[in-house]
């Protein structure tokens, strides 16, 4: 394998299975340093296992996966990198019986020797950074929003400062005008520190405003990586049918 510190994830021939149903077959991906890269597919197709896989929750039957240049074959490979990836699952998977400031301490306390006042200056200079106001620290997720639930994963997903941010259906349950507000969230975390994203979603908004690529999880395998205005050129038929009008307007301008 070539060693090029721009690529952050490379994984080379992967197979996953669950028994006798395969998932991926030969799947090959690699992600740029600093890029937002979308992953789309259809339902089934296998985007969270996919996403599992490289997090080290689920173990491939066959292939390699490196990050940050570093070969992952066991749990003790994962402990040097793992507060250099942050994650944002599915619904936030915020504690529902910690305040919004212990939520984004609680990784501080489980990874670092922090102790206070230090803990709580970290958590509100990250609740600051997704945009909300210090007062929210002190609320619990049931009093907030979705958008504002959402903006304290991504601040606890900040919090130990990660190269690397994973977001599951970021925008997934958010009305229009948040979902594009939370984009410009990413969008800006990314151009100031410098994040390499990840993003599993379905919402084409998000993957037109912000995404730098795509990549599209399909027959076991990664189908196409492209800038969205790349796919739309596409035969395949999933993308076809996924972009539907936008794909038959750009083929019109090509003709
Ligand atoms: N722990 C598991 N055990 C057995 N099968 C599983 C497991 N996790 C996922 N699968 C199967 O793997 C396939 C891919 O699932 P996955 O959740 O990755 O799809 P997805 O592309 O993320 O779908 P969606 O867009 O609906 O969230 C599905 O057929 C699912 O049933």
């Amino acid at each position: 394998m070539i060693c090029d510190p721009d690529i952050v994830i490379r994984v080379e021939n992967l197979k996953t299975r669950f028994g006798d149903h395969i998932i991926h077959q030969d799947l090959n991906l690699e992600v740029h340093r600093g890029e937002i890269l979308g992953v789309v597919g259809g339902s089934g197709s296998g985007k969270s296992v996919l996403m599992n896989t490289i997090l080290g929750l689920i173990a491939p039957s066959h292939g390699t996966i490196e990050i940050f240049q570093k070969k992952i074959g066991s749990r003790f490979d994962r402990t040097e990198i793992n507060h250099r990836i942050g994650v944002m699952f599915q619904n936030g998977a915020l504690f529902s019986s910690l305040s919004v400031q212990e939520n984004v301490e609680a990784p501080l306390i489980e990874h670092t020797r922090l102790r206070e006042p230090w803990l709580e200056a970290v958590a509100l200079m990250k609740i600051g950074l997704v945009g909300l106001d210090a007062e929210v620290g002190r609320q619990m997720p049931a009093e907030l929003s979705g958008g504002m639930r959402k903006r304290v994963s991504v601040a606890r997903a900040l919090a130990l400062d990660p190269e690397l941010l994973f977001l599951d259906e970021p925008t997934s349950g958010l009305d229009p005008i948040a979902a594009a507000e939370f984009d410009q969230l990413i969008r800006t975390l990314s151009d100031t520190l410098g994040l390499t994203v990840v993003m599993v979603t379905h919402d084409l908004d998000s993957l037109y405003s912000i995404s730098d690529r795509v990549a599209v999880v399909a027959d076991q395998k990664i189908v196409e990586v492209s800038p969205i205005a790349e796919l739309e050129r596409s035969d395949h038929p999933w993308i076809r049918a996924f972009l539907g009008g936008r794909a038959e307007r750009a083929k019109e301008r090509n003709r």
